[in-house]
């Protein structure tokens, strides 16, 4: 057996996560941080589907490696939650496989977590007549062809996901699988509702029947109020256009993972089952009758700040229940936190995880988008003394706890909104036509509404916020940091002495100035997708660090690509195509943007993202224009590879970083500037919807991209470039 290390070389134990249910190719390809010598044939095995990689690992001679989980327990240093160890000795195995078996049942007993809801002090619906996991199985996120791996739901043909009856032996195959690769999530274990035999129903339609009550539609999907056929409960369906251009299978999957591992908790929305049909994909959640939060507010009339306070502490501890887990959720906005009951705003549940990002451990990540642990100070362009401390956590530390805080900068914004029934960040322009305040668009307006939430300058005008106490002041200024290392993160939220103790019951304006400043949801709108925007270049940024991989690594991750000894190019077929960086892109960019050597940014961004810096530029291995340039054009391209915030993304074309990018410089063999390519200054929900869809997806949403790319890809022809560098407004 190879020796494969990532992270506790020295232990002779796998660990397997509770959510990982991989399969061996992407064991060794992507998950781990270095593989050494793997045979080829363990690549076909998948642990999801059954014992034979297990087998294989645990008959293998010595396995040297821990794929260890981003989830551990405390008082288990070395294994994961909820996990498995496959031990060299079958005797050990068993012997964990036992203990773990142990766990799940003491995890089931263990009922703490679905508690009453500390703010209504009523018992939380917990929805037990339904059990998740029998549609769910397990899912292997990271294959664009999913297969359901275990419980009663599996796909049938592409055509059906609920549980269909297989044979009694292979619901005991499944089963133990399922133990195996236990499910993440809340403490206890839902026993699994053994299937129907000969069940000819197996759609959404055979369960649910639809009503004509639209409760909301976002980017995605729209969700509609369902029947149960059998109960008559009521329900809320997300139904996903599978033609529609964002569509996305491994997207829904994602989202329908980060429900399960946030399954429990009392404010998070509850994902009930999950179906899959020719045309859509449906999502059955637990109906929040009480809708969105603002419309709430809005239709009463009334709010006063111990209600606000309740919000905030609702939202603050299901963020931190997300962030604990490693997940962010990228999209909290008032859209997305629903009230339970239509006459009281609290308890309120944060929806719509389909933003959400789930970083897994580093050494899991795909090697292009491994990211340092540490600056490397001794880089010749390291410069690790200009960098912002945002930047480092951004480009070499903790992406996630980058996220975390743009969650946190979101609470903020939403409780100032609660607070004053006005968004702290408005746009202004000096044209009185302008028709932003009435919902238009307005270039210049939102460029000065970037701008001031560049500045973090806010207020607390005293009409509204006279009578509000100091103690909600403070927490919003504790969240409105401009600089994310000062901002508070969730348990420093919950731990603020206004959420500790009951608020005073002053009746807010809010009510009135959300009728009357009808802008303020459009300008938080615009705000959270501007950060969104920005948490993915983040992303993006993340992958482009090439420079922690050695050029082997790099090489042989390129498939056909292969290793030139010098360390200065990579070519496919003999054909040059580029050369490897070998600087930091992240000092090269500060020390450019210090020099004024690239022009300002559009769009500065968000007091969340770091300052300018330079992205490599990504070229499509199959179809690349650098490709075709002969050796002497080799120049300085760089390569990159955007991943997702997965990072477990292939290489990716050029328009995705395209569409990133607000302005891309080309230069010639002089360093003269043959052309710089302005993008959009402003995303569009366009925009939105193609950086979401080439977050997850390869095909959709190449539209936007393909105009950007066409264009970029005539210069590519027609000049001679000798360099391409990106500008990101960050
Ligand atoms: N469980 C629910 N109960 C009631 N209304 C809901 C529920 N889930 C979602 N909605 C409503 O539907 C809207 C859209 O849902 P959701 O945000 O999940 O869709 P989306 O397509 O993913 O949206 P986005 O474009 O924000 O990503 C929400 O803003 C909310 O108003």
């Amino acid at each position: 057996m190879s020796i494969l290390h990532a992270g506790y070389p020295q232990s002779p134990i796998v660990h397997f996560g509770r959510h990982h249910n991989v399969n061996i190719s992407q064991l060794d390809l992507n998950h781990l941080g270095q593989v050494e010598n793997v045979p080829r044939q363990v690549n076909n095995s998948a642990v999801g589907s059954g014992g034979a990689a297990f087998h294989h690992l645990h008959t293998s001679a010595a396995p040297r490696h821990v794929a260890s989980s981003e989830f551990y327990d405390d008082d288990e240093a070395t294994s994961p939650s909820g996990g498995i160890e496959i031990c060299a000795g079958g005797g050990k195995m068993m012997a964990n496989l036992r203990r773990h078996r142990q766990r799940e049942r003491e995890a089931y007993e263990d009922d703490s977590f679905s508690s009453s809801d500390e703010s209504s002090g009523r018992p939380m619906p917990r929805y037990v007549g339904r059990d998740t996991d029998h549609v769910f199985g397990e899912f292997e996120m990271d294959d664009e062809d999913v297969e359901m791996r275990s419980g009663s739901g599996r796909r049938d043909e592409g055509k059906c996901i609920y549980g269909e009856d297989t044979d009694e032996d292979d619901y005991e195959e499944e089963e133990s699988v399922s133990e195996l690769l236990p499910l993440g999530g809340g403490t206890r274990r839902v026993p699994r509702t053994p299937r129907r035999k000969n069940s000819s129903k197996c759609g959404f339609f055979d369960y649910y029947k639809l009503t004509d009550e639209h409760l909301g539609s976002g980017a995605y999907g729209s969700v509609t109020t369902c029947k149960s056929i059998k109960s008559g409960q009521e329900f809320a369906v997300k139904i996903v256009d599978k033609q529609g251009e964002t569509h996305s299978r491994k997207r829904i999957l994602r989202e329908v993972n980060i429900f399960k591992t946030c399954k429990g908790h009392p404010n998070i929305v509850q994902l009930l089952d999950w179906f899959e049909d020719d045309t859509n994909f449906y999502l059955v959640m637990e109906k929040m009758r009480g809708g969105p939060l603002l419309q709430h507010i809005l239709q009463r009339g009334y709010f006063t700040e111990e209600e606000a306070r309740r919000v905030t502490k609702d939202i603050a501890s299901a963020l931190k229940f997300m962030h604990d887990r490693g997940i962010a959720h990228r999209d909290v906005k008032p859209e997305n936190v629903l009230c339970t009951d239509p006459n009281h705003v609290s308890p309120v549940k944060l929806c719509d995880l389909d933003l959400a990002s789930q970083r897994r451990p580093q050494h899991e990540r795909h090697p292009l988008s491994q990211v340092a642990s540490e600056p490397d100070l001794a880089s010749p362009v390291g410069s690790a003394e200009f960098m912002a401390p945002e930047v480092v956590d951004a480009y070499v530390g903790d992406a996630l706890k980058y996220d975390k805080k743009c969650d946190t900068w979101s609470l903020g914004v939403i409780l100032y909104i609660m607070l004053a029934g006005y968004a702290p960040f408005q746009g202004q322009c000096d044209d009185s036509d302008c028709g932003w305040s009435e919902g238009k668009p307005c270039e210049d307006c939102q460029q000065d509404l970037f701008h001031r939430i560049q500045d973090g300058y806010y207020e607390f005008p005293e009409e509204e916020w006279g009578m509000i106490s100091d103690e909600a002041k403070d927490l919003v200024s504790k969240l409105l940091k401009r600089d994310p290392i000062d901002r508070f993160n969730a348990d420093q939220i919950l731990a603020h002495r206004w959420l500790q103790q009951s608020a005073a019951s002053t009746i807010l304006q809010t009510p009135s100035n959300l009728i009357y400043r009808k802008d303020s949801a459009r300008d938080v709108q615009q705000m959270s997708e501007h950060f969104n925007m920005m948490n993915r270049l983040t992303d993006a940024r993340l992958s482009a660090r090439f420079d922690k991989m050695t050029m082997s690594d790099a090489a042989s991750d390129l498939g056909t690509a292969t290793f030139h000894g010098d360390g200065s190019f990579l070519s496919m077929g003999g054909e040059l195509f580029g050369t490897f960086p070998r600087k930091k892109s992240v000092g090269i960019a500060i020390e450019k943007s210090r020099s004024g050597e690239f022009t300002p940014p559009i769009s500065r961004a968000s007091p969340t993202t770091p300052p300018p810096s330079m992205l490599d530029l990504s070229q499509d291995l199959m179809d690349s224009p650098v490709k075709r340039r002969s050796a002497d054009d080799s120049g300085t391209y760089s390569l990159f590879s955007p991943a997702s915030s997965n990072g477990d993304d292939d290489i990716r074309s050029p328009p995705i970083l395209f569409l990133d990018m607000p302005s891309i410089q080309l230069f010639g063999a002089d360093s003269t500037v043959l052309n710089s390519v302005q993008m959009t200054p402003r995303h569009t929900t366009e925009d939105e919807a193609s950086l979401n869809s080439f977050e997850g997806e390869q095909e959709v949403g190449y539209q936007f991209k393909d105009r950007i790319d066409r264009n970029l890809s005539s210069y590519f022809f027609q000049n001679p470039i000798h360099r391409v560098e990106t500008q990101v407004n960050v």
